[in-house]
């Protein structure tokens, strides 16, 4: 036999926060559950990791639940305190109106393809655009700008380092590609990888910008966490083919983005390679990896479909050519990314002015 939620949760009911008449569960600081048989444990939530009343909470929780659930319950050692120490007045990147994240959940699936064309279509549509490729594993933005032999400068302002972004297509980018050679870059774990992102927002000279793109690597990482801990993040994109695999991973990183301690709001999502049309069977579509996956999950998860881009040879041409496809206006793919630029803008707009300025986050446990 298993405790139940209820049960659980009516006890911790009683937990009221000191000097509040609300209780822990109203305020929302037990979060992720677990019972299993007599064993019951969870995370208590607060704003800080110096509050002086986790000691007393964490008994009241322990007396709650052994006087109201169980006398036999095993509580004690299983609730794990951990902190959101959210931490005000961004001092980076202050003339950057909005930061997007570009983030996919499966390798592979269009995410440097899309944002490279979304900056180059932000940037044709009239905004100051900056993009940062922060994809350590396989960062493919300086290739698809035909920038590889790109070395941007250090200058000097104000008495410090600055590191100059390299300009193309009315785009200015910094890449972990730039600084290390590509074929070594999946060595760059962890810290390192995290220390460069760190730097390329930090350090980059890049003035008044509308958008700062973020390609990030595949999956949720360390890489992730920098960013939210780094800059107040405007929202996220996630990239995604119709393909239940990669959706399944898309929606890991639409939770991680939206989940307690990050809150960045999700602006929408792009389907990729969302169907092929042969030139000679310009009628046909053919959906190889299925129909409106992203679509159905946008529904279901309330979120923007911002677009959904074919599989078109351009598309993979201009990428390896380095001449992103949305550089041409007038054909069908240049259309596309001109209208997910579009939708973008609509969807940051929106956010804007419906919800609060996201907050840098800091995590501490
Ligand atoms: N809509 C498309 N039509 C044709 N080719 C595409 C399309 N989208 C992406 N590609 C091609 O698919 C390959 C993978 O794309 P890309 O590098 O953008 O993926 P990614 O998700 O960023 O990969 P990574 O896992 O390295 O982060 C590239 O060769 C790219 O040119």
């Amino acid at each position: 036999m298993s405790y139940t939620n209820k049960q659980v949760t009516d006890a911790l009911k009683l937990v009221k926060f000191p000097g509040s008449d609300q209780d822990i569960i109203s305020l929302d600081m037990v979060r992720n559950m677990k019972i299993e048989g007599k064993k019951i444990g969870f995370d208590l939530v607060f704003q800080k990791s110096d509050d002086p009343n986790i000691i007393p909470l964490k008994k009241a929780c322990v007396t709650n639940i052994l006087r109201f659930v169980d006398k036999d319950a095993e509580i004690k050692g299983n609730i794990k305190v951990k902190a959101v120490h959210i931490v005000e007045a961004p001092s980076v990147l202050p003339n950057v109106t909005n930061i997007i994240a570009v983030a996919s959940g499966k390798g592979g699936v269009g995410k440097s393809t899309i944002s490279s064309n979304l900056a180059v279509a932000l940037a044709k549509a009239g905004k100051k655009v900056g993009l940062i490729d922060a994809d350590i594993y396989g960062p493919s933005v300086p290739k698809m700008f035909g920038s590889e032999d790109a070395s941007p400068k250090l200058i000097q302002i104000d008495g410090k380092d600055r590191i100059e972004p390299h300009e193309r297509y009315g785009v200015k980018m910094l890449s972990i590609g730039f600084f290390v050679d590509p074929a070594q870059a999946t060595v760059w774990r962890g810290p390192m990888a995290s220390n460069a992102l760190k730097q390329m927002i930090e350090e980059g000279n890049w003035g008044e910008l509308d958008f700062v793109l973020i390609d990030l690597p595949p999956g949720t990482s360390d890489i992730h966490l920098t960013l939210v801990q780094t800059v107040p993040v405007t929202g996220a994109i996630v990239v995604s083919t119709p393909q239940d695999v990669a959706l399944a991973d898309a929606v890991k990183g639409i939770n991680m983005f939206e989940g307690p301690g990050v809150n960045v709001p999700i602006l929408g999502l792009v389907e990729n390679m969302a169907w092929f049309t042969p030139a000679e069977l310009p009628n046909n579509k053919y959906y190889i990896f299925g129909k409106d996956g992203c679509k159905k999950l946008a529904e279901e998860k309330g979120v923007n479909l911002l677009g959904q881009i074919p599989i078109v040879q351009s598309i993979r041409e201009g990428g390896d050519n380095g001449a992103p496809a949305a550089l041409n206006e007038d054909s069908v793919t240049g259309m596309a990314f001109a209208d997910l630029a579009s939708k973008l803008m609509a969807a940051v707009e929106d956010r804007n002015q419906s919800q609060d300025p996201t907050k840098k986050v800091e995590m501490t446990r």
